[in-house]
């Protein structure tokens, strides 16, 4: 079970929603991938005017848990502005914080993170900031009472895999709240490596929306997600530089 804040899920797979090709093919991957968390800008939803086009249409949105997010926000305060208006619309009180410091690289500004999230606590969200993998940062971000720390593994939309896995496992290590990997996530092996590593669970979008086929890919995510968590409970072999026979013939005859 993953639990963030009051809520549980049974699936770690935490799936965006932008830039599928078209709506059908976004419901069915997002079927496929049996995600019980959806994520999608504030910004991007008409919450405000039922009768314009909606990207989530054909999505039974009853089904799932919507982690509104901040994207587009720059300052602390806008992302605290785009959370206000997402909770005054009915949506879920938890907010996904992404502050961006920079275009280029749209890695998270650290320190309106930081204050945002301080903030949207105090306004009592669910708090899950996007944070870059500083590992004190995101002692910082738990030590103010954020009820998850959702590090990158590479730049959103990179597809480049966890850069850092040390950086990851420090914060997975250090962490008493979900851990969940966030961006970057290229190919059904980098969600399992994440949750290898111990993460409690993965969010992705690009990997899928943008894959050839983005059905079979979130089903192929889901494998990635399931077979990784189901690896770090059965506990790896340690590394060794020695060989080790896998079939030992000490002590038989040799015929
Ligand atoms: C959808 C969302 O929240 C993105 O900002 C997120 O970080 C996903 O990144 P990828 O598209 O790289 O998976």
């Amino acid at each position: 079970m993953l639990k963030i804040g009051p809520y549980s899920f049974n699936s770690r797979l935490l799936l965006g929603t932008g830039k599928f090709p078209d709506f059908d093919i976004q419901k069915e991957a997002v079927e496929k991938s049996e995600t019980e968390i959806l994520t999608f800008a504030v910004r991007r939803m008409n919450i405000f005017e039922p009768e314009q086009p909606n990207f989530l249409e054909k999505i039974d949105v009853n089904n799932y848990t919507l982690l509104p997010n901040t994207a587009g926000a720059k300052t602390a305060e806008e992302a605290v502005r785009i959370a206000k208006l997402a909770k005054a619309s009915g949506l879920c009180d938890m907010i996904k914080v992404e502050v961006i410091g920079c275009d280029k690289t749209l890695l998270p500004d650290p320190i309106e993170t930081l204050k945002a999230s301080e903030m949207l606590l105090e306004e009592g969200f669910i708090v899950l900031p996007y944070t870059s993998d500083d590992v004190l940062l995101a002692k910082r971000l738990e030590g103010l009472g954020c009820h998850a720390i959702m590090p990158g593994a590479s730049p959103i939309g990179t597809g480049l895999g966890i850069i850092n896995p040390l950086n990851i496992r420090y914060i997975i290590e250090q962490s008493s709240v979900p851990v969940i990997v966030d961006a970057g996530i290229g190919v059904p092996s980098d969600a399992a490596k994440a949750m290898e590593l111990g993460a409690d669970g993965v969010l992705l979008n690009t990997a899928v929306s943008g894959a050839n086929d983005p059905v079979k890919m979130a089903e192929a995510m889901k494998y990635g997600v399931l077979a990784g968590r189901a690896s770090y409970e059965a506990g790896r072999i340690p590394k060794k530089f020695n060989a080790a026979a896998s079939s030992p013939l000490e002590g038989m005859s040799i015929l």
